[in-house]
């Protein structure tokens, strides 16, 4: 276990931002913290860092108590906040050296380790740039690579991608994937389920400082019952082909309005193979048709009776 984070209770006044909440991150994964505004996701980063006084509850990390004088620990932390925090007056690499140097002292090692961060956020073409010369997606990697250099053990970014162009979303997302791949464990949270989806192994769901579902990402879908979903646009159907359509394996629930007949099945691997085959033996005319399993946000939906995005 990278990351043990027990009953942490952390208020603001009044307002309860976590809620006993418990994660347990483990080496070698991307561990994804989904929730919509304010659940609490930058909160939790920020007293797992140590940035925060928390009200109750213990937080380890490499198996050791989190202080806020855990320097140890925090050596092998890499961490990429929502907020670009460069210096405005220091160059791409002046940056990156400057936030390497923090935890490598050894310029020689130091000037490897700049060099592969901005080849690792292709920023090559802009190592004499001044931040406020770049865009919003080019800071953000310039960014990444002030807290990746040092090569931590635990990466920590927190909606890394937010107001990004698609070009830089990409490169941010795939470099994520190597620094895993590398062997760095990663905490990526993210309102962004696509984006979850994508890249990550486990996940926690926050609501309201709590976690409402957590596991891999079967594992959460699996605890909705909405199943796979398969629309079919048809025209010629009879109620006797509706009764036919109930018996096929895995289906609980079948509705057909005007042309569109929608088939609930629990997952199974042939699922929409049994409903082609079905259409094909019964020469019943069809126009579209596709399978649909659940997303992060049904889950979500199920759970809190409200949509992810805002
Ligand atoms: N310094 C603060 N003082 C008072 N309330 C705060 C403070 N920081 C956060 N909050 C509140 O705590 C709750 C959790 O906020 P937090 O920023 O952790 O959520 P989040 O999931 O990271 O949201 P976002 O996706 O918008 O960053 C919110 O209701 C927020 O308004």
């Amino acid at each position: 276990m990278i990351v043990k984070m027990e009953n942490l209770v952390k208020r603001y006044g009044d307002l309860i931002a976590l809620d006993h909440l418990n994660l347990e991150i483990k080496e070698g994964e991307i561990f994804g913290l989904l929730g919509p505004n304010g659940s609490g996701k930058t909160t939790a980063i920020n007293c797992l860092l140590s940035l925060l006084k928390y009200d109750k509850g213990s937080i380890e990390i490499f198996d050791k108590e989190m202080t806020p004088t855990s320097y140890d620990v925090k050596n092998n932390i890499g961490v990429v906040m929502q907020d670009v925090a460069v210096f405005d007056e220091l160059t791409v690499y002046e940056n990156i050296d400057y936030f390497c140097g923090l935890y490598v002292t050894d310029k020689k090692k130091r000037k490897e380790l700049v060099e592969q961060a901005i080849e690792f956020v292709a920023l090559q073409e802009f190592v004499k740039f001044y931040p406020p010369k770049l865009s919003g997606g080019l800071l953000r990697r310039l960014n990444i690579a002030c807290g990746i250099a040092h090569k931590p053990k635990l990466v920590i970014l927190d909606e890394p991608t937010v107001a990004v162009d698609p070009q830089s979303r990409n490169n941010i997302l795939e470099g994520i994937k190597k620094l895993n791949e590398q062997g760095a464990t990663i905490i990526y949270t993210s309102h962004y389920m696509e984006e979850i989806e994508q890249l990550c192994s486990r996940l926690a769901i926050l609501d309201k400082g709590k976690v409402i579902a957590s596991g891999t990402k079967d594992e959460v879908k699996g605890m909705i019952s909405l199943g796979e979903k398969i629309v079919v646009q048809t025209f010629n159907l009879t109620e006797n082909h509706l009764d036919k359509i109930r018996e096929i394996p895995n289906v609980f629930d079948v509705d057909l309005k005007e042309n569109t007949l929608i088939i609930r099945q629990k997952n199974g691997a042939s699922n929409l193979v049994n409903i082609m085959n079905f259409i094909a033996e019964n020469d019943i005319s069809y126009g579209k048709i596709y399978s649909e399993l659940p997303t992060l946000n049904d889950v979500f939906l199920e759970i809190t009776g409200k949509e992810l995005r805002d």
